[in-house]
């Protein structure tokens, strides 16, 4: 007898199967509120996060936020750099081009931005980490360097229509931004103000990605059906990577936690 193919949960084939055959495209309108009802799943609402929001975090848990999560911010200018990389079209890549240096920074006859990845080095040191303990990477766990890892390969890997659709998770980004300017001075007082500057550049700068990257989500897969669960199935993709790093997050301060018990 002849074993039944499997069907792999992230892929373009699946993705044509969940629609049906010959399906109509959901009008545009829908195709977006599809998109954005993806918020349910947002990392705004693991319990890590949760916990962050309601000041229940240790000093220790959010160092250890803080400096996994470095490994997030390094990667995506070389995921971005990817998707310019494998992008024939000079206009998207003229706009494309933005998210690099709102990352590494940039300086022009003097006139200069420190950039993102400095300034999430700031925050760490606001919640009282040393510049060299972030920077050396060796606060990441191997579980979230697995998950951002996931993300940078599925933009070298996949059509870069595919990678530009990974970043839709930045529609739910400003609430959790400013969720964390709008509680932190309270929760946390014992952190540095001046560290949530990252926080309050990304509203602006997310906001201006999610306009671009979802009216070129709406714009190209809505030729079919077929295609339109297929960026619904990548935005779910990248939520999971998202997830999946807030679980390493978590556990690795569990780890910490449980080493320091036993010593
Ligand atoms: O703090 C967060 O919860 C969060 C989430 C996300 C996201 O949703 O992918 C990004 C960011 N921050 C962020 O700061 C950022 O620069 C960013 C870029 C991207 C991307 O996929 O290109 N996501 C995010």
């Amino acid at each position: 007898m002849e074993a039944e193919p499997i069907a792999m949960p992230h892929s373009p084939q699946a993705a044509a199967a969940r629609a049906g055959d010959g399906a109509a495209p959901l009008p545009r309108a829908e195709f977006e509120a599809r998109l954005r009802g993806e918020s349910t799943r947002y990392h705004i609402h693991h319990p890590f996060h949760v916990m962050m929001a309601e000041g229940r975090l240790t000093p220790a848990q959010l160092r250890g936020w803080v400096a996994n999560r470095f490994y997030y911010q390094i990667s995506i200018p070389l995921k971005d750099a990817a998707i310019l990389a494998n992008c024939p079209d000079r206009e998207i890549r003229r706009e494309w081009i933005r998210r690099i240096l709102d990352h590494d920074g940039w300086d022009v006859g003097g006139v200069a931005d420190p950039g993102g990845i400095e300034a999430w080095i700031r925050l760490g040191e606001a919640v009282g980490l040393a510049r060299e303990e972030i920077t050396s990477l060796r606060r990441v766990a191997p579980a979230a360097r697995f998950a951002v890892d996931a993300y940078v390969n599925f933009a070298r890997q996949r059509p870069w229509e595919e990678a530009v659709a990974s970043s839709l998770t930045e529609l739910f980004a400003p609430h959790i931004h400013q969720q964390r300017i709008d509680t932190w001075p309270q929760v946390y007082p014992w952190v540095d103000p001046a560290g949530l500057q990252y926080f309050r550049k990304r509203l602006t700068q997310a906001r201006r990605d999610v306009d671009h990257g979802l009216r070129f989500t709406l714009d190209h897969f809505s030729q079919t059906r077929a295609l339109q669960e297929r960026a619904l199935e990548i935005l779910q993709f990248k939520l999971d990577v998202l997830w999946a790093l807030a679980d390493a997050i978590m556990l690795d301060q569990c780890e910490i936690e449980i080493r320091g018990a036993r010593a």
